[in-house]
């Protein structure tokens, strides 16, 4: 009996108790949603997507002050400033974890840049060169054979009246496999649901891998700078260390990773063969073709990824998980396998887990566009003791001149283009160049692989030039863009400045220092020089590529 009134009791004090319990956690979720509402300034329409973009704006402005100015001076994409994504995202990514590796140094960077971005801002000399004739010449329609890779055209399918031609065609960029990660996809002909990689790939033409004036190109820069990171394996070829990142909707870029400070001079000890690397330069390389209007080499952006989120979590390739460590100083490493500085006394560090990166569009796979190596007629020996052909014979060129492809067209004065990009940039390493086998031999040159580039600031290597020198012929539109790019008004030097702070990586330190930048200039002034003494010494320096234009485009008559 007893025992049966202390049960019930104790029951009732259970169900007091548990009855207390909900009346205060009722109490505390109105009092937790009362706060938050007033917290939260609610926006015209509460949809999740503006409360997330609010929270993500506030959190990068804390982070940096330039942020929104270097976004409203980058790419104009419709909605998104790019470069003010890029630093929200790297700052939710990596901020919380690495915080001691953005010190107040790194600050005070980002708000100089900012300050220069507003100072470019108001007078545009990129702007004002892009207008200039000479970047918008008239150019013959592209006929069918023109594009590298072509989607029939609607009306095929539809005209055909046969439904299963309709299916192929609507269906021929639809994924087969069904990996994890990836999305299912069914590209149509619509050009506008293509992923902007895709886009780039439908838009390389016979004259040039991309058109400076497509929206597309900044879609891509941000695609490449912002997407989430999938996938990791080394790539093959080659002797330095690279890697290939898979995107979703199947982007894949090439990754070089930052080796060496920015501002680090090669050791002058060192062959050109034996260089590291740069991540900057391949940046800063792809800058410099788009701005000497050569559009030949793939769209490169430069990132900061986590070496352990983006890399040691997930990659699949064993050759480069099992070369990971973590470093006396507490940061993670790794060096992966390859012919040169794969080892772990040439580690590549984050900090502890941030790196800087660049990441260069992939071309179309070789099975749909297949390419073709050329070795470069003014190939260096590659070795310690040996000197080239070219370096010992003065009248080399006449036999390049004699010798298929450089016999005919326009393949001689392409090499001088080439030319005058590496010398600009001290790219000694240009052994040799790819075109794309559909187009034979009358099409444009890759410029790919310039990671040796901007190496050396305080000395120009003259004999990059040879090919200009020893043939003393250069394509008229490049001369005249090199000496529209030598006025004081527009100077070389101030368009790549402006051209780069279009990159990501801008934010963090300049992408070429003040010396590199100087360097240019110097060059720019070198080159004019020799075409002026080869004018002086023969008659048909000038391949005339601009015959048939009335408009006199010559900014400096001579
Ligand atoms: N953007 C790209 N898309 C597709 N393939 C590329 C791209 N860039 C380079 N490649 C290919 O990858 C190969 C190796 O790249 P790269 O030349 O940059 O490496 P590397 O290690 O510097 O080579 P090397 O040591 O021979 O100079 C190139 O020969 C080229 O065929
Ligand atoms: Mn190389």
């Amino acid at each position: 009996m007893i025992r049966q009134i202390r049960g019930r009791s104790t029951r009732s004090i259970y169900l007091v108790l548990a009855c207390l319990s909900l009346a205060l956690h009722l109490l505390l979720a109105f009092f937790c949603l009362t706060v938050l509402q007033t917290a939260c300034v609610p926006p015209a329409s509460s949809s999740s997507s503006v409360g997330r973009a609010d929270t993500l704006q506030r959190q990068s402005s804390s982070h940096s002050s330039s942020s929104s100015s270097a976004a409203s001076s980058s790419h104009k994409l419709p909605t998104i400033p790019q470069n003010a994504k890029h630093l929200q995202l790297t700052a939710k990514e990596l901020l919380p974890k690495d915080k001691d590796s953005y010190n107040d140094a790194t600050e005070k960077k980002l708000i100089q840049v900012g300050k220069v971005i507003q100072k470019v801002k108001g007078h545009s000399k990129l702007e004002a060169l892009f207008k200039h004739p000479l970047y918008n010449l008239p150019r013959p329609e592209l006929q069918e054979d023109d594009w590298l890779l072509r989607v029939k055209p609607t009306t095929h399918a539809k005209d055909s009246g046969n439904e299963e031609d309709s299916i192929n065609y609507d269906s021929q960029w639809e994924s087969g496999s069904q990996e994890e990660g990836y999305d299912k996809l069914n590209w149509t002909s619509d050009v506008e649901t293509h992923p902007p990689w895709l886009r780039f790939h439908l838009g390389i033409s016979r004259w040039e891998l991309y058109d400076r004036k497509d929206p597309n190109l900044a879609k891509l820069s941000h695609y490449l700078a912002t997407q989430r990171i999938l996938g990791v394996v080394q790539k093959t070829g080659g002797t330095q260390l690279k890697l290939l990142m898979s995107f979703p909707n199947y982007g894949q870029a090439l990754l070089k990773p930052m080796k060496q400070a920015r501002d680090a001079e090669t050791d002058v000890n060192l062959f050109y063969f034996s260089d590291f690397e740069r991540h900057n330069a391949e940046i800063a390389a792809f800058h410099l073709d788009r701005v000497l209007g050569f559009n030949r080499i793939p769209p490169v952006v430069g990132r900061l990824i986590n070496v352990t989120t983006d890399i040691k979590g997930i990659t699949t390739d064993h050759r480069l998980s099992r070369t990971f460590f973590t470093s006396p100083a507490g940061n993670v490493c790794f060096y992966g396998q390859c012919e040169y500085y794969c080892s772990s006394e040439h580690p590549v560090c984050g900090t502890p887990h941030a790196l800087e990166v660049s990441l260069a569009a992939m071309l179309p796979d070789l099975t749909l566009a297949p390419r073709r190596s050329w070795r470069s007629p003014w190939r260096r020996s590659y070795s310690r003791t040996k000197l080239a052909k070219w370096e010992k014979d003065p009248n080399y060129c006449d036999t390049v001149k004699q010798t298929p492809p450089y016999s005919h067209g326009t393949r001689l004065v392409d090499l001088i283009d080439m030319a005058v990009l590496d010398f600009l940039m001290s790219n000694m390493d240009r052994h040799h160049y790819e075109t794309f086998e559909k187009f034979g031999n009358e099409t444009f040159l890759l410029h790919l692989d310039n990671g040796r580039a901007f190496g050396r600031h305080s000395q120009d290597e003259p004999s990059i030039l040879a090919p200009l020198k020893q043939c003393c012929r250069i394509r008229r539109s490049t001369l005249l863009r090199l000496r529209l790019l030598s006025l004081q008004g527009l100077r070389l030097s101030d368009v790549m400045q402006e051209s780069l702070l279009q990159d990501p990586l801008a934010q963090v330190a300049p992408l070429l220092s003040e010396a590199h930048l100087s360097a240019l200039d110097r060059r720019l002034a070198t080159i004019l020089q020799v075409v002026q003494t080869c004018q002086k010494m023969h008659a048909d320096v000038i391949y005339n590529d601009l015959e048939g234009y009335e408009q006199d485009y010559d900014p400096q008559p001579h």
